[in-house]
């Protein structure tokens, strides 16, 4: 087993890291803040994927890779409202807030704020019209400001937490890295995310520790690593000293971002649930139904959980099972929400509750001993050992 997760370490260490495009020699302040990652492919790999997509289609998906979704998606809780009940009020809250000139499927604005949101649209795939799509914008290029030749101030964040950004989260206090000296509240700065890079020794990894001081200059160590990778630019809400002192709160307000979405923080509580559609449709695929009882055993925050009791028109049981206590409240706290009662909660570590030595050795039909030896922890366990699940021929198992 370890020998098969030792490989699939090395050909994710070996498959693409990602670089920016301009040769050192040519960057200057009029290239240098812009977002342009490139992936940079294992030569084997590129080789094999040239050969099976060509060279055209290859280069388009190897590009998208370095974008962000250009949609939200969001499931709409149909015991509390319809798809066209949140479509109007989702429009009218984004024309309130200047983001969109409001029509559906077609929406487009003069100002730059007001090209954040190009339509918004119920999926069109039979049975899954309680999903809707809230398309955003970009890339676009971002007007950083002239500070008279000199470096501008910057703060760089995570990748988790540009991720969040570019689906319009605000850069929060433990998403900062580094940051340049004597910023102060109120400074305009231009924010760009450390990307993990391959060291020499094969492992993934950031150079940087929290709190780095940025130079701006050439001779700062971090200078090229983040040319191409510009998310942004927003204003500080607290020093420099504050950030890496303060334990919460925003650290800089996100004024333009390279890709605009709108943030669904505190929106429509209850009657949505921001959640990828992959998500979605492992529970619709599991085609549950009122009156069942369902086990979901990693269950935290509760998306599957939630999405699979509505499907059940909350007539049955799910239940919802995580090892850590505080996000077991935090399933709690969505039911509630979302006005799901069929749920029940337990905070159990799910290795635990697998019934060894059963008599059988049967696997799962879904599952070949070599799909078994490929997963990790858990779902291992759950699959290749003797055990309740993989010889009840009652129970259908989903690995998500
Ligand atoms: C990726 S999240 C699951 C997402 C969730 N299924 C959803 O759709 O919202 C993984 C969760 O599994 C939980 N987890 C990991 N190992 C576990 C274990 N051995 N027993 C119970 N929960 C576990 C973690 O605490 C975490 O909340």
């Amino acid at each position: 087993m370890q020998k098969g997760r030792d490989f699939v370490k090395a050909i994710c260490r070996s498959f693409f890291t990602l670089r920016s495009n301009t040769p050192i020699s040519l960057m200057d302040q009029s290239t240098r803040y812009r977002y342009s990652p490139t992936l940079k492919w294992n030569p084997m790999v590129e080789e094999y994927f040239i050969k099976a997509y060509g060279a055209d289609h290859f280069s388009r998906i190897s590009t998208a890779l370095t974008h962000p979704s250009c949609y939200s998606c969001i499931r709409v809780n149909t015991l509390k409202s319809t798809s066209d009940a949140v479509i109007e009020k989702l429009l009218e809250i984004f024309k309130e807030r200047g983001m969109c000139n409001v029509a559906v499927q077609e929406c487009t604005g003069s100002a730059e704020s007001l090209k954040a949101i190009k339509s918004i649209s119920k999926c069109q795939y039979p049975g899954l019209d309680y999903v809707v799509f809230v398309k955003g914008s970009g890339p676009h290029a971002i007007h950083y400001g002239d500070n008279e030749g000199k470096p501008l101030k910057e703060v760089i964040v995570s990748r988790k937490c540009a991720e969040a950004v570019l689906r319009g989260a605000q850069v929060y206090v433990p998403g900062v890295l580094a940051c340049s000296a004597h910023v102060e509240r109120g400074d305009a700065v231009a924010v760009s995310v450390a990307v993990e890079q391959s060291g020499p020794d094969g492992g993934w990894g950031i150079a940087m520790t929290r709190g780095t001081v940025l130079q701006g200059s050439q001779a700062d160590p971090y200078y090229f690593e983040r040319d191409g990778f510009y998310i942004g630019q927003a204003t500080a809400m607290m020093s420099r000293a504050g950030m890496f002192r303060a334990s919460e709160g925003v650290a800089v307000d996100m004024k333009e971002r390279v890709f605009r979405l709108p943030s669904f923080y505190d929106l429509l509580e209850g009657e949505i649930f921001l959640q990828n559609l992959p998500s979605i449709i492992t529970a619709h695929a599991l085609d549950p139904q009122p009156g069942e009882r369902i086990l979901d055993m990693c269950a935290a925050p509760g998306g599957k959980t939630t999405a699979i009791a509505s499907l059940m028109k909350d007539k049955g049981e799910v239940v919802a099972v995580d090892r850590s206590h505080n996000k077991v409240l935090g399933i709690q706290k969505l039911a509630a929400e979302m006005g799901l009662s069929c749920i029940t909660t337990y905070k159990l570590d799910a290795l635990k509750s697998v019934c060894h030595g059963a008599e059988s050795d049967s696997l799962p039909n879904t599952c070949s001993v070599e799909d078994v030896q490929s997963i990790d922890g858990f779902d291992a366990k759950l699959l290749s050992e003797k055990n309740y699940m993989s010889v009840n021929p009652d129970v259908r198992l989903v690995i998500t």
